[in-house]
């Protein structure tokens, strides 16, 4: 055992996260800013989580997430670029012109470009008719953003923030309060009438929040379709692992410890108090505050007792069911392949009925457009991704497993040929993630992107936030309010470090 581990064992931690996502990374370096005694434990050899790397000859490619929200440099919404603020640091924010160039049945071929109304004129020319409902649904969402982007963004949890906030910026709270419980497309449809239109705002919805608008939280289309014309979606120079590398230097600047290949089998409870954490290679860590990064299935289903998972639990499960996974293929090509002017993220779907379906919506990021340094040169990368379940990719054969792979990844890459004619001839490099990959590699349960309504929910009403019924323990990350994305997840992470920043007196 390394001297560092037996220190490590040996003290009382004021809080240990477990995990590395952002959403655990942001509450390390917020507490380990505030003087409070930090260890994050990772199972991987990197941190990161979902917004994490891999290496392949020459290629740097993307584990997950690719289209960043949150690198602004103005207003309160810039969660990202003030987490990395917090520890005297920062990434180099490439700005993307064009959030999404849509793909879409009956023609319907769209940018969303960065210039708000330049993406309503292009929306509009497809539907001229709907002109004034295009500009009453979006302007409507810049509403919820404007209250947001006004005000110190921390914990719902804690009383005196509420009080201070709703003194200084009372018109924003209610405007917040009235929005939590309502979801966009109940709003969409008090303006737009267009069947065809209404399918173009699901999709607006569904390739962020894995649901259509009726059951989209309409704080978080808000924030989505508002800050991607405000702070813009940006692109950090160096791919997006750059972000968590970056915040665990502020950690370990700041005094804050993190431990890789550290994998949390127990939480460890006394008098039904989380005190402490054992690895799988049996080292016990005892910390004041215990705070999970991990999903809650695998936090309340795995770490826990699963006899005795809290009744809020329960019903949030009752609520809430695990998205699907994606198949992921994470292509090296040429670059003639791209045609002059492709933009970097698209989304391709062929038919409106497929939607929601395994396989339906395909989703495609070439980074190396904003960052030709992650790919050798004359190469680029492309990150293509689809919804896809675990249940069919259980009980396989090595063989039949790698047989499903490649049967599935042609299948992608035909569909791919079409905006991107050559690229079986272009390529020089293809991996295939499966669900089975996320589960292994980013510890979440059957490799789920994040928690989605079961049916129509009252917007973010029944998202719980970190503290949980077990005392001492707080969970982080995209099964907590607000969600999925890493904007959001970094949002839960101020507010869960805000949370316990105060539970210790800190
Ligand atoms: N997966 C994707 O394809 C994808 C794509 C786009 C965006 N995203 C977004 O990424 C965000 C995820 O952020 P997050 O902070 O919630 O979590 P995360 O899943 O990114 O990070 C969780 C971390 O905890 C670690 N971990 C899990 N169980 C552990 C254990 N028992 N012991 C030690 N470490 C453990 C994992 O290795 C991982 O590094 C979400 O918002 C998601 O929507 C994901
Ligand atoms: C005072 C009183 C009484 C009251 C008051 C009330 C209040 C204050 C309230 C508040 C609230 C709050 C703060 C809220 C918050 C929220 C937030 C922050 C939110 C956020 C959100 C975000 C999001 C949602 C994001 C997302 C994103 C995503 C998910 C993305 C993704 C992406 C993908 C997947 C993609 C891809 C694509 C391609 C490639 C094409």
């Amino acid at each position: 055992m390394s001297v560092t581990s037996t220190t490590s064992q040996n003290s009382l931690f004021d809080v240990i996260v477990i995990g590395s996502g952002i959403g655990g990374l942001v509450t390390a370096t917020q507490l380990a800013t505030k003087g409070a005694k930090v260890l994050v434990l990772e199972s991987y050899i990197i941190p990161g989580g979902s917004a994490g790397y891999f290496e392949r000859q020459g290629y740097r490619f993307d584990v997950g997430a690719s289209m960043i929200f949150g690198l602004g440099n103005r207003g309160t919404t810039n969660l990202l670029t003030r987490a990395l603020q917090a520890v005297n640091s920062s990434v180099d924010a490439i700005a993307d012109p064009v959030q999404i160039h849509y793909h879409l049945p009956n023609n319907l071929n769209l940018k969303v470009d960065r210039v708000y109304d330049k993406f309503l004129q292009n929306l509009a020319a497809y539907f001229p008719h709907e002109k004034e409902g295009i500009r009453g649904f979006y302007d409507e969402c810049w509403q919820v953003f404007k209250c947001l982007n006004r005000m110190e963004l921390l914990s719902l949890e804690e009383p005196r923030y509420l009080l201070r906030s709703f003194l200084q910026h009372p018109l924003a709270c209610l405007g917040l309060l009235k929005y939590l419980p309502q979801n966009a497309g109940d709003i969409a449809r008090r303006y737009i009438k267009d069947p065809e239109l209404l399918k173009f705002i699901d999709i607006e919805c569904y390739c962020w929040s894995v649901v259509p608008a009726a059951m989209t939280p309409m704080i978080n289309a808000g924030m989505v379709f508002s800050d991607r014309h405000y702070g813009g979606v940006n692109y950090p120079k160096g791919g997006v692992g750059q972000i968590a590398q970056k915040l665990v230097e502020g950690l370990e600047k700041a005094g804050g410890e993190i431990r890789y290949q550290a994998k949390v089998a127990k939480i460890i409870t006394e008098k039904d108090c989380a005190v402490g954490v054992q690895l799988t290679n049996g080292e016990i860590y005892r910390g004041k505050r215990i705070v999970s990064n991990a999903t809650r299935w695998d936090t309340f289903d795995k770490l826990l007792p699963v006899d005795q998972i809290p009744s809020n639990e329960k019903k949030w499960q009752q609520n809430y069911k695990k998205s699907p996974s994606f198949l992921s293929l994470h292509i090296g090509v040429k670059e003639s392949v791209l045609p002059q002017g492709t933009e970097c993220h698209h989304i391709i779907l062929e038919d409106w009925q497929n939607m929601t379906q395994p396989e339906g919506t395909l989703f495609v990021s070439i980074p190396t457009l904003l960052d030709p340094e992650l790919a050798p040169e004359g190469y680029h990368i492309i990150h293509a991704f689809t919804p896809n379940w675990m249940n069919d990719w259980h009980g396989l054969s090595v063989s039949d497993y790698e047989a499903k792979k490649e049967e599935t990844a042609w299948r992608i890459i035909d569909r791919l040929e079409k905006i991107f004619p050559g690229l079986d001839a272009g390529l020089d490099y293809l991996e295939v993630g499966t669900p089975r990959t996320h589960r292994r590699f980013l510890g979440r349960e059957d490799g789920t992107y994040g928690p989605i309504p079961r049916r129509k929910l009252r917007g973010l009403l029944s998202m719980p936030f970190n503290r949980t019924a077990i005392k001492g323990l707080y969970c982080v990350g995209d099964s907590t309010f607000p969600g999925q994305g890493l904007n959001a997840v970094a949002f839960s992470g101020f507010a869960c470090a805000h949370r316990i920043a105060v539970d210790l007196g800190l």
